[in-house]
C-alpha cells in the first residue's frame, strides 16, 4: 500500500533532475527538503489559493473551526513562509491555504513550488482550488463563477511561456469531473447565483481586460463593446488572471484543479472595482455562504451510502458544503 501511495505522489513531478539534487529549495514559501516534508505536509488533501494573506488567513481560521482542528495550548496560526516575505501559508489539518499574489507569473512560481511539495511530502491525490475573484461580462456583482474551462486574452486555451527563446504552449485545462462534481452542489435555494462559463485569463488588469480607466487606453468604448460581445459568443463568463497558469501546471502535474470565482463588478456596466463590494461578496460567499449555509443533509445522506457510522459522526464536525464535497468524492476521512 506504501509504495503504491508513493508511486503516485512521485508522478506529480516530471524533472529527473529532481532525483539527483541533494537539497531542493522551495525558496519562495520557504520550505525545503532537509526539512521532514512528509511529517509537515503528508496528511495534505486540499490546496486552497487565492490572492491574498488576509483571505486566506481568514479562509484557514475559518476551515479551522469548522473542521474542529485544536493546535497545542499557546499555539497560533502562523504564515508557515513568512521568511519569504512573498506568499502567505497556513495548514489547518489536511487543508492548506496559500496565497498566490496577483497574475500569472505569480501564481506559476507558487504552483510550481507547491506541486514538487506534493511531490515531496508524498501527498496522496490532492485537490487544487483556486478561490478567487473576478469581472463577470453579464452577471451582477456577487455572482458565483465555477471556471469549465479557461482562456489567455487572445481566447487560446493555453498558457505560453517563453522557454529558451520559444513558446511554450501548455493546454490549460481544468478537471472535467470536479466541474461537475461541484456544480452539483449547487442548490436551487441558495441565495446568490452560481454560474459556469469559460474564464478568460488576463495579464494585466487594465487595458488586458479591456478597462478604460487605466493611465493609458487606445480604444474606444465602441472596441470594447465588441471585444466583450465576441467573448460572449465564445461562452466567455468572466474575467481574472490566474486560471491558465493554476489549470496548466496542474493538469501537467496529474493534480485535479478548479477555479470558483465571486464577481466584484459586471463589465458591461463598468470598470470600477469599489472595495466594498470586495468585502462584502468575499465574505457573503465564502463565509456566510458557501462554508456557514452548507446543505449538510444533502451531503450526509449522500455520504451515509458510503461511510461506518463513526466516520459519519467525525463528519457530522466538518459543516462546510465545499469541503463535505469533498470529503465526499474523494472518500477521505479527517
Ligand atoms: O481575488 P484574486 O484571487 O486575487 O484574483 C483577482 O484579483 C486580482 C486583480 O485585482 C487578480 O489577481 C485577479 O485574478
Ligand atoms: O474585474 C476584475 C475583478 C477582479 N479581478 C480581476 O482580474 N478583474
Amino acid at each position: 500500500m506504501s509504495r503504491c501511495i508513493c508511486k503516485r505522489a512521485l508522478s506529480y513531478t516530471q524533472n529527473p533532475n529532481l532525483e539527483c539534487l541533494n537539497e531542493d529549495n522551495l525558496h519562495h514559501i520557504s520550505l525545503n527538503t532537509k526539512m521532514d516534508l512528509p511529517g509537515m505536509f503528508g496528511n495534505v488533501k486540499f490546496v486552497c489559493t487565492g490572492g491574498t494573506d488576509s483571505r486566506m488567513r481568514g479562509f484557514a481560521e475559518y476551515i479551522k473551526q469548522l473542521i474542529g482542528e485544536r493546535f497545542p495550548v499557546g499555539v497560533e496560526l502562523s504564515n508557515i513562509s513568512a521568511p519569504a516575505n512573498r506568499y502567505s501559508m497556513y495548514k489547518v489539518g489536511p487543508v492548506l491555504c496559500v496565497s498566490h499574489g496577483m497574475g500569472n507569473p505569480s501564481m506559476g512560481i507558487l504552483t510550481n513550488e507547491l506541486i514538487k511539495l506534493m511531490h515531496y511530502a508524498k501527498c496522496r491525490d490532492p485537490v487544487f482550488f483556486r478561490i478567487g475573484t473576478c469581472g463577470s461580462i453579464g452577471h451582477d456583482g456577487g455572482t458565483v463563477i465555477i471556471s469549465d474551462d479557461c482562456c489567455d486574452g487572445c481566447l487560446r486555451r493555453f498558457y505560453s511561456i517563453p522557454v529558451l527563446g520559444k513558446m511554450l504552449d501548455r493546454p490549460a485545462q481544468l478537471d472535467k469531473q470536479l466541474i461537475i462534481d461541484l456544480k452539483n452542489v449547487v442548490d436551487k435555494n441558495d441565495n446568490f447565483k452560481v454560474i459556469s462559463g469559460t474564464t478568460m485569463c488576463a495579464e494585466d488588469f487594465y487595458e488586458g481586460q479591456a478597462r478604460m480607466d487605466g493611465p493609458f487606453c487606445k480604444f474606444s468604448d465602441e472596441d470594447k463593446l465588441q471585444f466583450f460581445n465576441r467573448l460572449c459568443g465564445q461562452g466567455i463568463v468572466n474575467i481574472e488572471m490566474e486560471s491558465t497558469s493554476f489549470a496548466a501546471l496542474t493538469k501537467q502535474a496529474g493534480i485535479k484543479a478548479c477555479v470558483v470565482c465571486v464577481a466584484l463588478v459586471n463589465r458591461l456596466k463598468g470598470d470600477s472595482v469599489r472595495a466594498y463590494y470586495l468585502s462584502l461578496y468575499l465574505n457573503r460567499f465564502f463565509f456566510e455562504t458557501v462554508f456557514l449555509d452548507c446543505r449538510a443533509e444533502k451531503c450526509y445522506g449522500r455520504m451515509a451510502e458510503k461511510t461506518s457510522n463513526s466516520r459519519r459522526q467525525v463528519h457530522k464536525e466538518v459543516l462546510g458544503r465545499l469541503l463535505l464535497y469533498i470529503i465526499y468524492f474523494n472518500a477521505f476521512l479527517l
